[in-house]
């Protein structure tokens, strides 16, 4: 495939300029509601497991047209076919971007057979192990990044399924207060230690794997060769760190789309290799909705230009991301690594360098909870944020709850999912100082001059938001929801003409930390910048401390 178009090298990309200048920037969305009974139905839409809302968004088919000619332009369809038929499109890495083959028929990819056998080995090493007669009650992931925030993820939003005799627990940090935590709940001969790594280089995992080994020793326990195993594409280092059972997968999986390889490893152990068929399921009907379907009601492509005209023409700097279910908490964090390590990049394909904003920060917090902290901000700040909430209709709770407390917990959802809507409602339509003026405020000082306190207590309103809904999180609809968020991610990124599946950002830290490392055991400050070395100078010197 050759280069496709950059997006400012597009006519429309000027067209958009003007377009924003003229119409965008005063867009309201309460009067294109007014002007047009079927917003809604016009806007949402519908893919694999989701209803997605898009109608309370600063858009309307002016805006769209125009972002659809740049996708064509920027040649989007013939990127999407190039990564799903193998291309090295990870060009400084000279790799693939196959994680679609992952969860796509046999027959249907050149990796097919390849990737079925591994799968049918990581399932019946998975159902084998989470089978009671294993004696197995605690597993341990050790890994970091890619290598854990989606099995995390996936484990926390699929609870209700997990076996009930097992406990899952995902270790990462480099902090050993991490570990720790965990460790001491545990009894070496009942712990299953699962060491992730694509690499098998990264120094979080392998300090945390040695740690681990070293208290299985230490607690009497046996067969360390049965107690470790490691998912990994390097088997070689892993063999050499003395893991003898290995999964291993391939260098086209990037770590942050690898949940659907052996590294869901922890995954299947906790709800079972049916589900986990179910997973990769929701996933390759989202694979095929992005695939197939025209990019006017392809939803990752319409989310993916909406992420487009927030960033660049609105000047958006970041996203919020609002799961109103529990099971959903490391949803944001998930998403971080995704979109802001793919598409937080500063030079083309070619290395020439941007003059247009890239990966917003993406950030959030599990509804309610978010909107007793920093919710203030969104309705009030000065800044806008496009916010994405994220509704499942229907409770799942695993065992079934009865009488009295069934009634309450359903009820409870109905809160749920009312604060939901109330928020989306809230940041649409805003308060004016006239409606505000309007209201009693019993607890304002007799004398502060009403007006004032009519301006503090106003909202801007026209603060846009996108609203996901999942009929229930089953292992189905979560496969498709996450499939979804990666070709979103890899739209913006075709458009931008960027690599999304690098990330050398990450290396240059690395490399002075394992520079610094070694300083610390001498305090050697010698030939460092002022600050580093004082603060190195004050962390090592113990007559600071207060004990
Ligand atoms: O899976 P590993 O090789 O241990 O890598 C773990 C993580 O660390 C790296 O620094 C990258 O930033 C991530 O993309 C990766 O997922």
């Amino acid at each position: 495939m050759s280069l496709p178009l950059r997006c400012d090298a597009s006519p429309v990309w000027a067209a958009l300029q003007t377009h924003y200048r003229n119409h965008g920037a005063q867009f309201d969305v309460r009067q294109a509601f007014a002007n047009d009974e079927q917003r809604f139905a016009r806007w949402s839409f519908k893919a694999p497991e989701l209803l997605a809302d898009l109608s309370k968004n600063r858009i309307d088919d002016a805006t769209l047209e125009l972002l659809l000619a740049l996708a064509r332009d920027c040649g989007l369809e013939a990127q999407r076919e190039a990564m799903f038929t193998g291309e090295p499109i990870n060009l400084t890495e000279g790799r693939a971007v196959l994680h679609t083959a992952l969860r796509a028929p046999a027959q249907a990819s050149p990796v097919g057979a390849e990737v079925a056998a591994s799968l049918q080995r990581m399932l019946a090493y998975a159902d084998a192990l989470r089978d009671p007669s294993s004696g197995i009650t605690d597993v341990v992931h050790i890994g970091i990044g890619g290598s854990d925030l989606g099995p995390a993820m996936a484990v926390q939003a699929l609870q209700p399924f997990v076996a009930p005799h097992l406990r899952l627990h995902f270790v990462s940090n480099v902090d050993g207060h991490d570990l720790f935590a965990v460790l001491r709940q545990l009894r070496p001969h009942s712990t299953q230690f699962v060491i992730a790594s694509k690499t098998f280089t990264t120094q979080e995992t392998l300090a945390n794997a040695l740690a681990a080994r070293a208290w299985f020793v230490q607690r009497g326990g046996s067969d360390v060769a049965r107690h470790f195993v490691a998912t990994t594409s390097n088997v070689a280092a892993a063999a050499e760190f003395g893991i003898s059972t290995t999964f291993g997968f391939w260098d086209w999986v990037g770590g942050r789309y690898s949940l659907w390889s052996v590294i869901g490893l922890p995954i299947a152990i906790a709800i079972g290799a049916q589900r986990f068929e179910e997973l990769l399921a929701g996933a390759r009907a989202m694979d095929e909705h992005f695939r197939r379907t025209p990019l006017r009601h392809n939803l990752p492509v319409l989310l993916g230009l909406l992420d487009v005209w927030y960033r660049n023409f609105h000047g958006y700097t970041s996203r919020s991301v609002a799961p109103y279910h529990q099971g959903l908490r490391r949803l944001p964090a998930y998403l971080q690594q995704l979109e802001m390590e793919s598409n937080g990049k500063r030079v083309d394909r070619e290395g020439h360098e941007l003059s247009y904003a890239t990966s917003p920060v993406v950030w959030g917090e599990a509804g309610t909870n978010g909107q007793h902290a920093y919710f203030q901000m969104l309705h009030q700040g000065t800044d806008v944020i496009p916010v994405e909430f994220i509704a499942v209709r229907q409770p799942y709770y695993g065992d079934a709850p009865q009488g009295e407390l069934r009634q309450r917990l359903d009820d409870q959802h109905r809160k749920l999912l009312a604060n939901c809507l109330a928020q989306s409602q809230a940041l649409m339509q805003g308060k004016s100082t006239a409606q505000a003026r309007g209201e009693a405020a019993p607890t304002a000082s007799p004398t502060l001059d009403p007006d004032v306190l009519a301006r503090h207590r106003s909202f801007p309103g026209n603060r846009p938001s996108t609203t996901l809904v999942l009929d229930q999180l089953t292992p189905r609809a979560l496969g498709a929801l996450i499939a979804m968020y990666e070709h979103r991610v890899f739209v913006s990124g075709a458009l931008w003409g960027i690599n999304s599946f690098d990330q050398w950002g990450v290396e240059l830290g690395k490399a002075l930390c394992n520079s610094l490392l070694p300083r610390f055991g001498s305090v050697d400050v010698a030939g460092l910048d002022a600050s580093t070395a004082g603060l190195m100078r004050y962390l090592l010197d113990s007559s600071h401390s207060q004990a």
